[in-house]
This record gives C-alpha cells, structure tokens and sequence, in this order.
C-alpha cells in the first residue's frame, strides 16, 4: 500500500471504529441509564480509552490532580484533529460534557452517542443562538455541578500552533463565576500529518494546568482572561511539543 492509501485506511477505519463503538454503546447506554445524562460518558470513555492500542497511540499526563475540585469547572484544551477525541476520553473527569458544533449531532450512531452522553450542541454560524446555549449551560453546570470542556480555537487546527481563542468558554466561565482548568496536548505533528499522509504510532504528552480563578470577574474581563489563558496554553503547547523557542513570538491574534 502506497502512503497515501495507508493513511486513508487508518482514517477509514477509525470512522468505521467510532461508529461501531457508538452502535454498540447506544444500547448500553440506555439499558443503563435511560436516556440523555452525562453519566453516560463513563461508558463512552470505557469503550474509547481502548482506541489508543488500535493505532500504537501513548499518553502520559500531569497535573490530573488540578480536576480534583468539588466545584464546576470549565476545561479549555487545544484542538488538533478528529484524534482528539480519543485523548479527551483519556483523562475525562466524571460528570463533564463537551460543547459540539451541532453538524456532529447528524452522524448518525456518533451523533445519537454524543446526545446521550450530554454534549451540548451549537450552531458556530450564529453567535446569538450560541450564546443563549451557553447562558444555559452556566446555569446548568451550577445546578448538577457539571464540569464543561471546550475547544476555543472553535475548529480543528494541526499547523504546529495555536489559533486565536474565541471567547466563548470565558463568558461561560465567568457568568457562571467557575474556574478555568486549560488543558494541553503536545504537537501531533511527528506522528499525524494530513498534508504528508503521515500516521503511525506516537507519544502524545498531556498537561492539566492549574485552575485560574474567575470569582469576582466580570464581562469587561473576558478578553483579558481569554489572553491570558491563550498565553499560558501556547508557551506550554510548545514545551511540551519541544519547541520552547516559538514560544517568545506572536500572541493572541485578533479573534476570528
Ligand atoms: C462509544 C464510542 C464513541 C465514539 C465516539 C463518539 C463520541 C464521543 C462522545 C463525546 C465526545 C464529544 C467530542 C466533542 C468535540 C467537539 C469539538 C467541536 O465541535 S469544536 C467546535 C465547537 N465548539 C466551539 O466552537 C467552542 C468555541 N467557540 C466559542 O466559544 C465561540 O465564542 C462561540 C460561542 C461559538 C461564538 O462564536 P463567534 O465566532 O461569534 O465567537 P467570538 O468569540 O468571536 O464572539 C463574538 C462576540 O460575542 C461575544 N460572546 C461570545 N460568547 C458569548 C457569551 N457566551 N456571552 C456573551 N457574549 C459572548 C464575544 O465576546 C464577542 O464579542 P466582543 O468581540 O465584543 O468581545
Ligand atoms: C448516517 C450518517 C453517517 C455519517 C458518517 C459519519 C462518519 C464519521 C464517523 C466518525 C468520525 C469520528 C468523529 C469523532 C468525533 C470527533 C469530533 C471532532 O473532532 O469534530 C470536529 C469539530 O470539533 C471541529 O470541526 P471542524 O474542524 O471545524 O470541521
């Protein structure tokens, strides 16, 4: 098999692997728990932490201690590929639901899965709709003390850095008055490369960072929180990618 159709394979398989998986663990998930609830993300994690030995992945993670809080939190993590989400069921704390681009609601297994366990849906064309969703999702993580995990670059990103943050997870964090934890996963790019065909096995190191505190901020304070969380994520992007050099140039770009 020539690269090309290698990597194709692997990608071929991982949809086939995902839709299987969400096939098999639909059922499961509703003899268990009957319907929509983020106590079905146990399950979806079990089944989706075996993945990595399919494609020779490994994680080795620090800071887990940081999700040992008794309060909502909202986790922020970087966003490379459709491979994430295999690091995310890697260290996903209990009772923490994912916020999706409502397109992923409409792969049929993998969308009905995603609804069980709890992701909350949002239509990134229209920011008003998305923030009514958001302003929900503040009040329920209060009320069933849930945890909320978003990507804010908003859209997959494997070019080596970081995008420009968009606001919206600090607005939540901030309405909600709950902490920041940001997560960050080192660089695929030695292992997975789209543009170069490229899949084979690989290191993956993760780092849960300390919670930043939101209590007592406010609106006006948003954009300064989201630089400061884009800053602490992209010097420690680039550590743990073993690129410290790149850390020293451009900041937070002008949002998208
Ligand atoms: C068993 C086997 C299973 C197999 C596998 C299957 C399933 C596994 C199960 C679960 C895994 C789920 C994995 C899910 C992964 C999902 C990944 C994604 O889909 S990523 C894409 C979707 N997510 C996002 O887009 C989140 C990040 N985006 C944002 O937060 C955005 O801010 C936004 C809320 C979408 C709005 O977008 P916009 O482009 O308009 O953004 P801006 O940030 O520029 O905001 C514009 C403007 O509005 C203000 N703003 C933003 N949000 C708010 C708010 N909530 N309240 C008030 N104001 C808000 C913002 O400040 C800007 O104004 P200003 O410039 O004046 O500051
Ligand atoms: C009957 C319908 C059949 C539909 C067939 C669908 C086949 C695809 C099956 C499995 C794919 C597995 C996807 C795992 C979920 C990962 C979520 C994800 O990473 O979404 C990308 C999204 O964050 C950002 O989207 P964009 O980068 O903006 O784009």
């Amino acid at each position: 098999l020539s690269p090309a159709a290698r990597f194709q394979l692997k990608i071929g398989v991982y949809c086939v692997l995902c839709l299987a998986a969400s096939a098999l663990a639909v059922p499961l998930c509703l003899l268990r728990h009957g319907g929509r609830t983020v106590r079905n993300m146990r399950i979806i994690k079990n089944i989706v932490k075996n993945f990595k030995y399919i494609y020779g992945l490994r994680f080795e993670a620090t800071g887990l201690e940081n999700f040992q809080i008794e309060e909502p939190c909202v986790i922020v993590s970087n966003h490379q590929s459709i491979l994430d989400m295999i690091g995310l069921m890697e260290i996903l704390p209990d009772n923490c639901v994912q916020i999706g681009k409502k397109e992923l609601l409409y792969m049929g297994p993998v969308g009905l899965i995603m609804y069980l366990g709890g992701v909350v849906f949002i239509n990134r064309k229209s920011t008003s709709n998305a923030k009514t969703v958001m302003a929900q999702v503040a009040q329920t993580m209060l009320d069933e003390n849930v945890k909320v995990w978003v990507y804010p670059e908003g859209t997959r990103n494997g070019n080596g850095d970081l995008l420009p943050f968009k606001k919206g997870a600090f607005h939540l964090a901030i309405q909600a008055q709950v902490p920041v934890i940001p997560v960050v996963y080192s660089s695929f790019s030695s292992f997975y490369n789209p543009a170069k065909k490229l899949f084979t096995s690989g290191k993956i190191r993760v780092e849960v960072l300390q919670p930043i505190e939101t209590k007592g901020l406010k609106a006006e304070d948003v954009t300064d929180l989201t630089e400061r969380c884009y800053c602490t994520m992209r010097e420690t992007f680039f550590r743990l990618s073993g690129m410290a050099n790149e850390a020293n140039s451009s900041g937070q770009g002008p949002q998208q």
